[in-house]
């Protein structure tokens, strides 16, 4: 009985003091070996297994955990500096480009490709701006919790993920459309982060400027399923420029405060009674009435197209006349609104109407 309880407490003391300090499976079964197995040991066996299974759970667990809310946390700062709402309608302008430049049968993998493309350079554009920007996004209302001015992201990381997605995002352009495409998409890019950016904060002019790289996408669309631009492709582009000179006026007048307390020249900055930014808003408005003829003379889209883009010019006009007769915030809203309708509107017409590429 004496050597049983002595192999028994011998057996304990190499087993316990061992199990909490190691979590190696081995250590166990050589314990067990060396003692002699019981019943007591055995069920220790098994409670030491069935720990060091739960602690692999719990740790397997926490890394998931972790990769996924790094993942996530990224994701969300990639999806913010891209600025993917913009970056959507950019594309959307690019894909109704490609769509009008193509004959009767659109390439559905060459479109696919160009929307992915332009969406990668677009998102590298977008992202370069914000890096160019800390200082005075931090300052704005309306930009101070994106990713770089609430310190989610470093500057460099984000330029990093710029780089990286503007480059391929041309390379797949080069590949997969054409060079002509992956040329006006990069000179885009340059035009945006290097020339409209830093001309925000020196003179109002930035708006035009700006109103050239939003229209540029449409083109680009057309030069990659078309291979070359006419003056048919710019149909898109022309409406795309005047429109977002409405748009951004309208913007601008509402947020003067914001845009002043950023240190960007924009109109409304010199123009206090919103007078001057209203008629640069009606004079563009009526710039875009006669597209529709064009585009039907061009032999672009059918009649039907040159009548719908007119009733809808019409309207857009219409909320312009209101704003210069009475620029308050509440006339700038109602052409905001009326110029986010109205371009989805004017695309699906073209679409809709369009007479294939010859
Ligand atoms: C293919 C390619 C490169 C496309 C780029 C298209 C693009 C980024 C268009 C945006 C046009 C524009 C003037 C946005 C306003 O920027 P903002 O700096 O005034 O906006 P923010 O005040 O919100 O930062």
């Amino acid at each position: 009985i004496l050597k049983k309880k002595k192999r028994r407490s011998s057996l304990a003391q190499s087993v316990h003091p061992i199990f909490p300090a190691s979590s190696s499976f081995a250590i166990a079964p050589a314990a067990m070996w060396r003692g002699g197995a019981t019943a007591a040991s055995a069920s220790d066996v098994l409670r030491h297994y069935g720990w060091c299974w739960e602690l692999s759970k719990a740790r397997l667990r926490c890394t998931a955990a972790s990769i996924s809310d790094v993942l996530r946390h990224y994701g969300r700062c990639y999806w913010e500096l891209s600025k993917a709402r913009l970056s959507a309608l950019v594309v959307a302008t690019s894909g109704a480009g490609y769509v009008l430049g193509s004959g009767s049968i659109v390439d559905i993998a060459g479109l696919c490709y160009t929307c992915t493309g332009t969406m990668m350079v677009a998102a590298s554009a977008n992202t370069l701006n914000q890096v160019f920007e800390i200082k005075n996004d931090a300052k704005m209302r309306r930009t101070m919790r994106r990713p770089l001015p609430s310190g989610r992201i470093s500057p460099v990381h984000a330029a990093m993920w710029a780089t990286s997605v503007g480059a391929a995002g041309t390379t797949l352009l080069a590949c997969k459309a054409n060079y002509l495409a992956a040329g006006l998409a990069a000179s885009n890019l340059i035009l945006y982060a290097f020339v409209y950016t830093p001309l925000k904060q020196i003179h109002h002019v930035n708006t035009w400027v700006g109103a050239v790289v939003g229209a540029i996408p449409p083109l680009l669309g057309w030069a990659a399923a078309a291979s070359e631009v006419s003056l048919n492709s710019m149909i898109l582009p022309a409406a795309l420029y005047f429109w977002q000179l409405p748009h951004f006026m309208a913007l601008a007048y509402l947020c003067r405060d914001d845009y002043i307390a950023g240190g960007y020249r924009m109109l409304s900055f010199a123009d206090p009674s919103g007078k001057r930014t209203a008629w640069v808003s009606l004079r563009n408005c009526l710039y875009m009435l006669p597209l529709g003829l064009l585009a039907y003379n061009w032999g672009l889209t059918s009649g039907w197209f040159s009548f719908e883009a007119s009733l809808l010019t019409t309207g857009l006009t219409i909320g312009a006349s209101s704003f210069v007769l009475d620029p308050t915030h509440k006339s700038a809203r109602r052409m905001f609104h009326g110029s986010l309708l109205y371009l989805p509107a004017l695309m699906a017409g073209l679409i809709l109407h369009r007479l294939p590429n010859q």
